[in-house]
């Protein structure tokens, strides 16, 4: 079945209609559902178990108010082509992030710490936004996880110096040692394909996971380079104003996320509990990485990890 749609009109008719066009939904709805109804706003859901209070996930191209919008149930082929394209989009823009920082870097344009923080607030961001662009197939996690799965490949040799890549080891090691690779980095991009294989576009917890992990812990380190001056009465290496920041910046990315997915019609949140519930996931994520520990768990895997530990609890409550 499809349905060509002429203008953006038509298109906004089968956004908030489009349950009875959708070949998938389930037509179990979750007010039925009192544990959940609060969480829901509008239109039966597809309930599953970790996403029962998200909507059936659309392609990008259904919402988008395109003059040529095509809503169709795409043919397995289409959906291939559609997963591969994505995917190279998604690594191809990994690679020209990471060259272009390395090109200001080369010319002094930004400083060498500011380039890997830059690096590490926007390709982890940017790879979450693209995840839009892959099919509804159950294979498009997959697709969509080659791009960080590549990139730790592409540590791991660099980070051994079975190869070299000077670009890549300017823009994202502190002292320009390949071993660094091994570390910061490479749990980075695991947590990214750990997200998105894991938890996709079906739960707001691996959204929060990476806005925390790249948005929030990266604006930390900027800030806190820049303002720290107070430093926490329980860490000296920690200071007000990278946490402060963390928290700030991190709500509203998380939010911003959530906000974006949901415009696209993958989450109907009730935005006051959702509000509440972000908030708290990012004031403990604050608390987390605040603490003296970064010997121990780099913040690549504890952020992440306690953002999703966080997070599941707090949306299921
Ligand atoms: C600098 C990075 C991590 C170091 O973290 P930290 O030690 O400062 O805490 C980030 C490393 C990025 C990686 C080399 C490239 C990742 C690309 C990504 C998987 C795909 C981006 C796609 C998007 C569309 C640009
Ligand atoms: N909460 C924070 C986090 C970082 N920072 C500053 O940012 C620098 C790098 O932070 P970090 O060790 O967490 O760096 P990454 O492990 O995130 O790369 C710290 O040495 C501080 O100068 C801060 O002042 N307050």
């Amino acid at each position: 079945m499809s349905t060509i749609t002429t203008d953006a009109t038509m298109v906004e008719f089968l956004h908030l209609n489009n349950h009875h066009s959708r070949p998938f939904l389930s037509t179990q709805n979750c007010y039925s559902n009192p544990t959940f109804s609060h969480l829901r706003r509008r239109r039966p859901f597809q309930k599953t178990s970790l996403s029962h209070f998200v909507s059936p996930p659309k392609p990008l191209l259904v919402v988008l108010p395109l003059s040529v919008a095509t809503h169709a149930l795409l043919s397995p082929a289409a959906t291939l082509s559609q997963d591969v394209g994505a995917a190279a989009f998604a690594l191809g823009g990994g690679y020209g992030l990471v060259s272009a920082f390395d090109y200001l870097t080369d010319r002094n344009i930004i400083s060498k710490k500011l380039s890997r923080k830059l690096v590490h607030i926007f390709s982890g961001l940017l790879f979450v936004a693209s995840w839009p662009l892959f099919s509804t197939s159950s294979e498009a996690r997959y697709f969509a996880s080659l791009a960080p799965l590549a990139n730790c490949l592409r540590l791991v040799v660099y980070g051994l110096s079975l190869a070299t890549d000077e670009g890549l080891i300017k823009s994202v090691t502190r002292e320009g040692k390949p071993e660094e690779l091994l570390t910061g980095p490479l749990y980075y991009v695991l947590t990214l394909a750990v997200c998105a294989i894991v938890f996709w576009r079906e739960s707001p917890v691996g959204l929060l996971s990476l806005a925390m992990m790249c948005g929030g812990d990266g604006v930390a380190d900027i800030m806190g380079r820049k303002f720290g001056h107070v430093k926490l009465p329980y860490n000296q290496k920690k200071s007000w104003a990278g946490s402060i920041s963390m928290f700030a910046f991190g709500f509203l990315i998380s939010i911003g996320m959530l906000y974006y997915y949901s415009a696209l019609g993958y989450f109907q949140l009730d935005w006051n509990i959702t509000t509440i519930r972000v908030a708290v996931v990012c004031f403990i994520a604050t608390i987390v990485e605040s603490l003296p520990t970064t010997e121990i768990i780099d913040d690549n895997i504890s952020v992440p990890l306690v953002t999703l530990l966080t997070a599941y609890i707090c949306f299921q409550l």
